[in-house]
Protein backbone atom coordinates (compact mmCIF):
# COMPACT_ATOMS: atom_id res chain seq x y z
CA UNK A 1 0.00 0.00 0.00
CA UNK A 2 1.12 3.42 -0.35
CA UNK A 3 -0.65 5.97 1.27
CA UNK A 4 -3.67 3.63 1.37
CA UNK A 5 -3.70 3.01 -2.36
CA UNK A 6 -3.64 -0.44 -3.07
CA UNK A 7 -0.67 -1.12 -6.31
CA UNK A 8 -2.26 -1.82 -9.79
CA UNK A 9 -0.04 -4.18 -10.46
CA UNK A 10 2.29 -6.25 -8.10
CA UNK A 11 5.11 -8.86 -8.67
CA UNK A 12 6.08 -10.39 -5.50
CA UNK A 13 9.10 -12.52 -6.00
CA UNK A 14 8.75 -13.82 -9.28
CA UNK A 15 11.39 -15.94 -10.81
CA UNK A 16 11.72 -17.82 -14.41
CA UNK A 17 14.95 -20.26 -15.45
CA UNK A 18 15.03 -21.17 -19.17
CA UNK A 19 16.71 -24.86 -20.31
CA UNK A 20 19.09 -23.75 -22.72
CA UNK A 21 21.91 -26.35 -24.49
CA UNK A 22 24.41 -24.85 -22.24
CA UNK A 23 22.93 -25.61 -18.99
CA UNK A 24 19.61 -23.74 -16.70
CA UNK A 25 20.11 -19.91 -17.53
CA UNK A 26 18.08 -18.44 -13.83
CA UNK A 27 17.05 -15.08 -16.20
CA UNK A 28 15.70 -13.86 -13.15
CA UNK A 29 16.06 -14.88 -9.57
CA UNK A 30 13.90 -12.65 -7.85
CA UNK A 31 12.00 -9.80 -9.68
CA UNK A 32 9.51 -7.53 -6.29
CA UNK A 33 7.73 -4.20 -7.27
CA UNK A 34 4.63 -2.88 -6.62
CA UNK A 35 3.09 -0.16 -9.76
CA UNK A 36 0.40 2.31 -8.53
CA UNK A 37 -2.04 4.14 -10.59
CA UNK A 38 -0.98 6.34 -12.99
CA UNK A 39 2.61 5.26 -12.18
CA UNK A 40 5.50 5.22 -15.11
CA UNK A 41 7.92 2.99 -14.60
CA UNK A 42 10.76 2.86 -16.95
CA UNK A 43 12.37 -1.10 -17.05
CA UNK A 44 16.09 -0.71 -18.34
CA UNK A 45 18.48 -3.77 -18.66
CA UNK A 46 21.38 -4.42 -20.83
CA UNK A 47 20.80 -6.81 -24.26
CA UNK A 48 19.36 -10.17 -22.54
CA UNK A 49 19.24 -8.94 -19.29
CA UNK A 50 15.53 -10.61 -19.24
CA UNK A 51 13.06 -7.57 -19.64
CA UNK A 52 10.82 -9.10 -22.30
CA UNK A 53 10.63 -12.03 -20.34
CA UNK A 54 9.69 -10.42 -17.41
CA UNK A 55 6.67 -8.44 -19.29
CA UNK A 56 5.64 -11.23 -21.03
CA UNK A 57 5.28 -12.75 -17.26
CA UNK A 58 3.45 -9.36 -16.09
CA UNK A 59 1.34 -9.33 -18.88
CA UNK A 60 0.30 -12.70 -18.16
CA UNK A 61 1.44 -13.52 -21.61
CA UNK A 62 4.62 -16.53 -19.85
CA UNK A 63 3.70 -18.39 -16.23
CA UNK A 64 6.43 -18.16 -14.15
CA UNK A 65 8.62 -20.53 -12.42
CA UNK A 66 7.81 -18.81 -9.35
CA UNK A 67 6.53 -15.49 -7.32
CA UNK A 68 3.15 -14.11 -8.03
CA UNK A 69 1.63 -11.46 -10.24
CA UNK A 70 -0.75 -9.43 -8.56
CA UNK A 71 -3.27 -7.77 -10.56
CA UNK A 72 -5.51 -4.73 -8.68
CA UNK A 73 -5.05 -7.22 -6.01
CA UNK A 74 -6.09 -10.41 -7.53
CA UNK A 75 -3.74 -13.29 -7.44
CA UNK A 76 -2.97 -14.74 -11.01
CA UNK A 77 -0.52 -17.95 -9.66
CA UNK A 78 -3.71 -20.10 -9.35
CA UNK A 79 -5.98 -18.85 -12.15
CA UNK A 80 -6.59 -21.19 -15.49
CA UNK A 81 -5.86 -19.88 -18.33
CA UNK A 82 -8.89 -18.40 -19.34
CA UNK A 83 -8.89 -16.35 -16.35
CA UNK A 84 -5.67 -14.90 -17.14
CA UNK A 85 -6.85 -14.53 -20.76
CA UNK A 86 -9.98 -12.46 -19.43
CA UNK A 87 -7.84 -10.57 -17.35
CA UNK A 88 -5.29 -9.49 -19.44
CA UNK A 89 -8.05 -8.89 -22.15
CA UNK A 90 -10.00 -6.04 -19.25
CA UNK A 91 -7.18 -4.83 -17.61
CA UNK A 92 -4.10 -4.65 -19.87
CA UNK A 93 -2.91 -3.01 -23.02
CA UNK A 94 0.28 -4.01 -24.97
CA UNK A 95 2.77 -2.16 -27.11
CA UNK A 96 5.62 -4.16 -28.91
CA UNK A 97 8.50 -3.19 -30.62
CA UNK A 98 6.51 -3.77 -33.82
CA UNK A 99 3.27 -2.71 -34.49
CA UNK A 100 1.68 -5.80 -35.52
CA UNK A 101 -1.54 -4.56 -36.86
CA UNK A 102 -3.90 -6.22 -38.99
CA UNK A 103 -2.89 -5.62 -42.52
CA UNK A 104 -6.09 -6.39 -43.90
CA UNK A 105 -7.92 -3.80 -41.78
CA UNK A 106 -7.81 -0.04 -41.67
CA UNK A 107 -6.67 2.34 -38.80
CA UNK A 108 -9.96 2.54 -37.43
CA UNK A 109 -10.46 -1.58 -37.16
CA UNK A 110 -7.38 -2.02 -35.86
CA UNK A 111 -8.38 0.13 -32.99
CA UNK A 112 -12.42 -0.99 -33.20
CA UNK A 113 -11.77 -4.95 -33.12
CA UNK A 114 -9.93 -5.34 -30.07
CA UNK A 115 -12.79 -3.27 -27.97
CA UNK A 116 -15.33 -6.17 -29.82
CA UNK A 117 -13.35 -9.24 -28.50
CA UNK A 118 -13.75 -7.36 -25.11
CA UNK A 119 -17.70 -7.30 -25.88
CA UNK A 120 -18.16 -3.93 -27.18
CA UNK A 121 -20.47 -2.78 -29.79
CA UNK A 122 -18.93 -1.72 -32.59
CA UNK A 123 -21.36 1.33 -32.68
CA UNK A 124 -19.77 1.80 -29.00
CA UNK A 125 -16.28 1.03 -30.31
CA UNK A 126 -16.22 3.82 -33.25
CA UNK A 127 -16.06 6.55 -31.50
CA UNK A 128 -13.59 5.71 -29.04
CA UNK A 129 -11.22 4.66 -31.78
CA UNK A 130 -11.73 7.85 -33.84
CA UNK A 131 -11.30 9.81 -30.60
CA UNK A 132 -7.81 8.10 -29.89
CA UNK A 133 -6.77 7.76 -33.46
CA UNK A 134 -7.20 11.73 -33.43
CA UNK A 135 -5.60 12.30 -29.84
CA UNK A 136 -2.37 10.43 -32.04
CA UNK A 137 -2.23 12.42 -34.66
CA UNK A 138 -4.28 10.28 -37.03
CA UNK A 139 -7.35 11.37 -37.53
CA UNK A 140 -6.98 12.48 -41.17
CA UNK A 141 -5.43 8.73 -41.92
CA UNK A 142 -8.78 6.26 -39.86
CA UNK A 143 -8.82 4.92 -43.05
CA UNK A 144 -5.87 3.82 -44.33
CA UNK A 145 -4.33 0.37 -43.79
CA UNK A 146 -1.08 0.22 -42.29
CA UNK A 147 1.22 -0.74 -45.46
CA UNK A 148 0.06 3.12 -46.30
CA UNK A 149 0.89 4.58 -43.05
CA UNK A 150 5.20 5.20 -41.87
CA UNK A 151 6.82 3.06 -39.35
CA UNK A 152 6.13 6.03 -37.06
CA UNK A 153 2.36 6.18 -37.75
CA UNK A 154 1.92 2.69 -37.12
CA UNK A 155 3.61 2.87 -34.12
CA UNK A 156 0.89 5.59 -33.15
CA UNK A 157 -2.25 3.10 -34.46
CA UNK A 158 -0.41 0.49 -32.11
CA UNK A 159 -0.45 3.37 -28.99
CA UNK A 160 -4.20 3.62 -29.49
CA UNK A 161 -5.06 0.32 -30.32
CA UNK A 162 -3.31 -0.70 -26.65
CA UNK A 163 -5.12 1.95 -25.03
CA UNK A 164 -9.02 0.77 -26.41
CA UNK A 165 -9.90 -1.07 -23.59
CA UNK A 166 -9.36 1.24 -21.10
CA UNK A 167 -6.55 -0.72 -19.46
CA UNK A 168 -5.59 -0.01 -15.97
CA UNK A 169 -2.17 -1.56 -16.67
CA UNK A 170 -0.42 -0.27 -19.95
CA UNK A 171 3.20 -2.25 -21.06
CA UNK A 172 5.08 -2.01 -23.44
CA UNK A 173 8.75 -3.50 -24.77
CA UNK A 174 10.87 -1.15 -26.73
CA UNK A 175 8.36 0.35 -28.08
CA UNK A 176 10.25 2.95 -30.44
CA UNK A 177 12.91 0.54 -30.83
CA UNK A 178 12.14 -0.19 -34.99
CA UNK A 179 12.36 3.48 -35.53
CA UNK A 180 14.48 6.13 -36.26
CA UNK A 181 15.80 8.57 -33.58
CA UNK A 182 13.86 11.30 -34.38
CA UNK A 183 10.59 9.25 -35.13
CA UNK A 184 11.06 7.46 -31.73
CA UNK A 185 11.80 10.85 -30.02
CA UNK A 186 8.12 12.02 -31.41
CA UNK A 187 6.49 8.82 -30.47
CA UNK A 188 7.88 8.24 -26.91
CA UNK A 189 6.76 11.88 -25.81
CA UNK A 190 3.08 11.22 -27.30
CA UNK A 191 2.99 7.95 -25.23
CA UNK A 192 4.36 9.37 -22.09
CA UNK A 193 1.83 12.12 -23.04
CA UNK A 194 -1.16 9.61 -23.26
CA UNK A 195 -0.08 7.44 -20.40
CA UNK A 196 0.03 10.85 -18.45
CA UNK A 197 -3.40 11.46 -19.68
CA UNK A 198 -5.15 8.56 -19.19
CA UNK A 199 -3.63 7.82 -15.65
CA UNK A 200 -3.19 4.29 -17.03
CA UNK A 201 0.09 2.36 -15.07
CA UNK A 202 2.69 1.98 -17.16
CA UNK A 203 5.80 -0.55 -17.59
CA UNK A 204 7.76 0.70 -20.39
CA UNK A 205 11.17 -1.43 -21.27
CA UNK A 206 13.89 0.63 -23.11
CA UNK A 207 17.58 0.86 -23.52
CA UNK A 208 16.98 4.16 -23.67
CA UNK A 209 18.24 6.23 -20.56
CA UNK A 210 17.34 9.50 -21.02
CA UNK A 211 13.70 8.73 -22.07
CA UNK A 212 13.48 6.44 -18.93
CA UNK A 213 14.71 9.37 -16.86
CA UNK A 214 11.41 11.35 -18.08
CA UNK A 215 9.06 8.36 -15.94
CA UNK A 216 8.85 8.46 -12.40
CA UNK A 217 10.80 5.89 -11.65
CA UNK A 218 13.29 3.60 -13.24
CA UNK A 219 13.71 -0.36 -12.19
CA UNK A 220 16.40 -2.55 -13.42
CA UNK A 221 17.36 -6.20 -13.72
CA UNK A 222 20.96 -6.27 -12.22
CA UNK A 223 22.38 -10.43 -12.16
CA UNK A 224 18.53 -11.43 -12.66
CA UNK A 225 17.34 -9.42 -9.32
CA UNK A 226 14.98 -5.99 -10.26
CA UNK A 227 16.29 -3.56 -8.18
CA UNK A 228 15.79 0.57 -8.52
CA UNK A 229 18.13 2.29 -10.75
N1 LIG B 1 11.74 -19.27 -24.19
C1 LIG B 1 13.05 -19.18 -23.93
N2 LIG B 1 13.84 -20.29 -23.89
C2 LIG B 1 15.14 -20.21 -23.59
N3 LIG B 1 15.80 -19.05 -23.33
C3 LIG B 1 15.07 -17.92 -23.36
C4 LIG B 1 13.67 -17.92 -23.66
N4 LIG B 1 13.23 -16.63 -23.61
C5 LIG B 1 14.28 -15.86 -23.31
N5 LIG B 1 15.40 -16.63 -23.15
C6 LIG B 1 16.73 -16.14 -22.77
O1 LIG B 1 16.59 -15.35 -21.61
C7 LIG B 1 17.47 -14.24 -21.64
C8 LIG B 1 16.70 -12.94 -21.47
O2 LIG B 1 15.95 -12.68 -22.66
P1 LIG B 1 15.01 -11.40 -22.81
O3 LIG B 1 14.51 -11.41 -24.20
O4 LIG B 1 14.01 -11.39 -21.71
O5 LIG B 1 16.06 -10.21 -22.58
P2 LIG B 1 15.90 -8.65 -22.87
O6 LIG B 1 16.49 -7.94 -21.70
O7 LIG B 1 14.48 -8.33 -23.22
O8 LIG B 1 16.82 -8.47 -24.14
P3 LIG B 1 16.75 -7.37 -25.34
O9 LIG B 1 17.03 -6.05 -24.70
O10 LIG B 1 17.85 -7.81 -26.26
O11 LIG B 1 15.38 -7.48 -25.95
C9 LIG B 1 18.24 -14.33 -22.96
O12 LIG B 1 19.48 -14.95 -22.71
C10 LIG B 1 17.36 -15.23 -23.81
O13 LIG B 1 18.12 -15.98 -24.72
Amino acid sequence: MNGGRQAVLELRGVKQSFKQAAGRLDVIATADLQVYPGEMVALIGPSGSGKSTLLHITGLLEHALGGDVIISGQSTSEMSDRERTRLRRTKMGFVYQYHHLLPEFSALENVVLPQMIAGRSRRAAKPRAVELLTRVGLGQRLDHRPAKLSGGEQQRVAIARALANQPSILLADEPTGNLDIHTADDVFALLLSLVRDTGVAAMIATHNLEIAKKMDRVVTIREGVLEPY
